[in-house]
């Protein structure tokens, strides 16, 4: 059977081919390694090398904790895995497990900007594992253990615990449990239970499975009242069969000896086992109000759908993305570790771990603001069945976890480097929240609450089609591709991808019952501007930039992408042709640059050559509109070479006349200028300026010509490491937006989904 075969039947948000794609793009794989100092001169080479290197060298030689101070190692954390329990999948191997463990380091990094590094491990033999690994101690301030299996995975944790003066933590043990207790304690709060009395079973008895059970027996769990099952059926006491250390020390005396059994009448099950393990008739047995983690990936014990079909007083988890109720150990190790690390912590001990299941149900059980509301599916969560447990992109769970965890491991004692400001700790963990995450996180989920129908002008194009599948699939409405149905078939049957699927709708320009009204409707814009009714037909007919407009314009779509086959102005002009602006809008472009750590908005980078003051002034307005649509407050910097009159010039004079304009329109923003760039986006050196009326950093730059904004956003992505998203066009009375030729097929699924968002507004 092909690799992708075994997934394919069962993700149903994205594709295999699409998961694959994924991971070959560009640079195959999901990380590369970047230098945080500059390498450019004679001196740097020095200092960072020979003879420089030689003085950090010495320093930890003499002192081993400078090694913080002077290398990688207090924000370094190793994923390290043999592959012998790759999710639910089983022993694939060392090198099978890579793209796990890849991901999981990518995670670390966006989700709390802790640097990590995937290393696989390729050996079954314990003590070859364990060797390998105690000497990589110096290079790491912690190490995440992955995909191990039981029992191997309690004795190679336990032997690198005892060695090792760096966090040891299994994540699909303690992760896995931290996650399970923190949902189970809101499951059985809304089901009016407690620890003592509940019944649980747990079905699997490996890694993950025998640390849940551990962890809620150290909350409070009667071991009585907890029940093992693994392949062999219920552990009990005397069983000789398929038995370790761990298994035994959690069996139960009971006559039942199947799951089936077990299951009759218990409160909770949690499925850290396989796919499908758990059967209708089960569920069906289970006491009233049953609560279901079903946490086997990618495929849980049993769906969400079959346990609806059976009952409807259920709470059911899954680890799954795409169901509500997610348990799974990325809420937790990212933020464990950033907590660990912060502190210097020696371990991650049960303090620890309990500090942050904790926090974790607590978050569930708050009020969610709104910037935080949109980080979710679905409408504003409210503490209920459907809600136990926060997703992983909210944005609290970076402030709310380390800090948690932190305080604990100071409390206990583990803690090497204490945390004296815990207020401005606090402030750090937020700035570390990656932009690009929330940014465009928040667009799609919106998008997802209020789907729709874009067409995609240049269906016939293959990475266009590849976008498309991406859109639809992600439910963010229909996904309308343009084109000649006969080459688009040609294509997807060529490239295995499949059309004939929900959310994807074909229109073929030359059949379409509607080319008769989009001609009428563009004949009536151009007559007075030189065309014949003959060349609006021939636009309608040959164009398809035309012919998408028009659906736009008409009502038969909400929104157009389109840019892969023809420059960006011509593409702007064709649109212009078929579509106004907003009434008193000005169209422009606005680039989103997603920098580390902020996220400024750059205008016009589309439009506008050499705008007037007049033009500024708008395009001010618009670009601040955006950035209010987006969830930011705006700062607005006027830019110039020149600030607050120095050098004076006559391009300077442009620039602070539009700032005049703004204060004669009162508008409800924060504004200022003409300034220079060091000026808007660096505090200290806007502090030289103490009248200046921005009240922090600038987050939209309004640059005084097309080609600064053009050179500097460019600049920007080739030199700066920065995300640049865009140009987004605004100000349209309807939503269009044009990528560039070079667009990848994620950039066209942004930029459709950004369309879809502006025609939300
Ligand atoms: N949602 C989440 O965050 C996480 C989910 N998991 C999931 O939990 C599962 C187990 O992972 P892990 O503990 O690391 O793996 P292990 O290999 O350590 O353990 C697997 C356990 O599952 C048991 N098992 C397998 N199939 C069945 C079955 N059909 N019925 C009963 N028991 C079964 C095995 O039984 P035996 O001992 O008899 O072989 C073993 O005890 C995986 O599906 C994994 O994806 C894991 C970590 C995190
Ligand atoms: C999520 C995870 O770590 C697992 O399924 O193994
Ligand atoms: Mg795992």
């Amino acid at each position: 059977m092909p690799a992708t075969d075994k997934t394919d039947r069962t993700m149903t948000s994205v594709t295999a081919q699409e998961a694959l794609d994924f991971h070959s793009q560009g640079r195959p794989g999901k990380l590369e390694i970047s230098p945080t100092k500059a390498m450019a001169t004679q001196r740097d080479l020095s200092l960072a090398y020979s003879p420089g290197v030689a003085v950090p060298v010495l320093a930890i030689a003499e002192d081993p904790a400078t090694a913080y101070d002077y290398t990688t190692r207090g924000n370094m954390v190793a994923v390290i895995s043999n592959g012998t329990a790759i999710l639910g999948l089983g022993n694939l191997g060392a090198l099978a497990s890579k793209p796990v463990m890849e991901g999981k380091a990518v995670l670390f990094k966006r989700f709390a900007d802790v640097d990590s590094i995937d290393l696989e491990v390729d050996t079954e033999n314990v003590d070859e594992f364990i060797n390998c690994v105690r000497f990589l101690g110096p290079s790491f301030g912690g190490i995440n253990l992955e995909d191990i299996k039981a029992p191997d995975c309690f004795i190679i944790e336990q032997k690198l615990r005892e060695v090792m003066d760096i966090p040891v933590f299994h994540d699909d043990q303690h992760g896995t449990a931290i996650i399970a207790a923190a949902g189970l304690i809101n499951a059985l709060t809304l089901t009016g239970r407690d620890f003592k009395t509940t019944k649980l079973v747990c079905n699997g008895a490996g890694a993950a499975a025998i640390a849940c059970i551990e962890l809620i027996k150290a909350m409070g769990f009667n071991p009585e009242n907890v029940t093992l099952c693994d392949t062999k059926g219920v552990i009990f006491q005397g069983r000789t069969e398929g038995m370790n250390q761990w298994k035994s020390a959690h069996a139960v005396k009971t006559d039942r000896r199947t799951l089936a059994e077990a299951l009759e009448g218990a409160d909770v099950v949690f499925g850290l086992s396989a796919k499908g393990a758990l059967s209708e008739d089960m569920v069906r047995s289970m006491a009233p109000r049953p609560i279901i983690f079903a946490m086997a990936n990618p495929d849980p014990e049993i769906t969400p759908e079959e346990v609806a079909r059976i009952r409807d007083d259920a709470i059911v988890a899954t680890g799954r993305s795409d169901y509500p109720n997610q348990v799974n150990n990325v809420l937790g190790f990212p933020y464990i570790f950033r907590g660990a690390l912060d502190v210097r912590a020696s371990t991650i001990n049960d303090a620890m771990k309990i500090a942050a299941a904790e926090a974790l149900a607590s978050l569930a059980k708050e009020d969610v603001p709104d910037d935080v509301a949109a980080a979710y599916q679905g409408n504003r969560p409210r503490f209920g069945a459907q809600y136990i447990i926060p997703v992983p992109f909210d944005p609290r769970l970076i402030s709310a976890i380390p800090m948690a965890v932190a305080k604990a491991a100071m409390e206990t004692g583990v803690a090497r480097k204490p945390i004296v400001d815990l207020e401005a700790y606090g402030r750090q963990l937020s700035a570390r929240r990656d932009p690009i995450a929330s940014t465009l996180q928040r667009i799609y989920e919106r998008v997802r609450r209020q789907p729709k129908r874009i067409v995609f002008a240049e269906g016939e194009e293959v990475q266009v089609m590849r976008s498309a599948i991406a859109y639809a699939n992600q439910q963010l409405g229909t996904a309308i591709l343009l084109g000649r149905e006969d080459r688009m078939r040609e294509t997807a049957e060529r490239e295995g991808i499949d059309l004939d699927r929900p959310g994807i709708q074909i229109v073929n320009a030359r059949v379409s019952k509607r080319v008769g009204a989009y001609t009428d409707y563009l004949y009536a814009r151009l007559q007075r501007k030189g065309s014949l009714f003959r060349d609006a037909q021939r636009l309608i007919n040959n164009d398809r930039n035309h012919f998408a407009a028009c659906m736009v314009a008409l009502g038969d779509a909400d929104g157009m992408v389109t840019g892969i086959t023809r420059n960006y102005s011509t593409a702007l002009d064709d649109v212009r042709r078929c579509i106004d602006p907003k009434p008193g809008h000005r169209v422009i472009g606005v680039s989103i640059a997603l920098c580390r750590g902020r996220t400024v908005l750059v205008a016009d980078t589309a439009v506008h050559d050499m705008p007037s003051s007049e033009e500024l002034a708008d395009i001010a307005e618009e670009a601040a509109g955006l950035a209010k649509r987006l969830g930011y407050v705006p700062r607005v910097a006027m830019l110039a070479y020149s600030t607050f009159g120095h050098p004076s010039g006559e391009r300077s004079e442009r620039v602070r006349e539009a700032v005049n304009i703004l204060d004669k329109r009162r508008v409800d923003f924060e504004y200022d200028g003409e300034m220079a760039a060091d000026v808007a986006l660096n505090s200290r050196v806007m502090e030289q300026y103490p009248f200046c009326r921005l009240s922090g950093p600038a987050n939209v730059l309004v640059m005084p010509a097309f080609h600064s904004a053009s050179i500097s956003t460019k600049m920007l992505q080739e030199l700066g490491g920065s995300t640049v998203i865009g140009p987004l066009l605004v100000g349209f009375d309807k939503s269009v937006q044009i990528v560039s030729m070079s667009a990848k097929d994620s950039d066209i699924v942004n930029m459709a989904a950004i369309a879809a968002y502006n025609a939300g507004m």
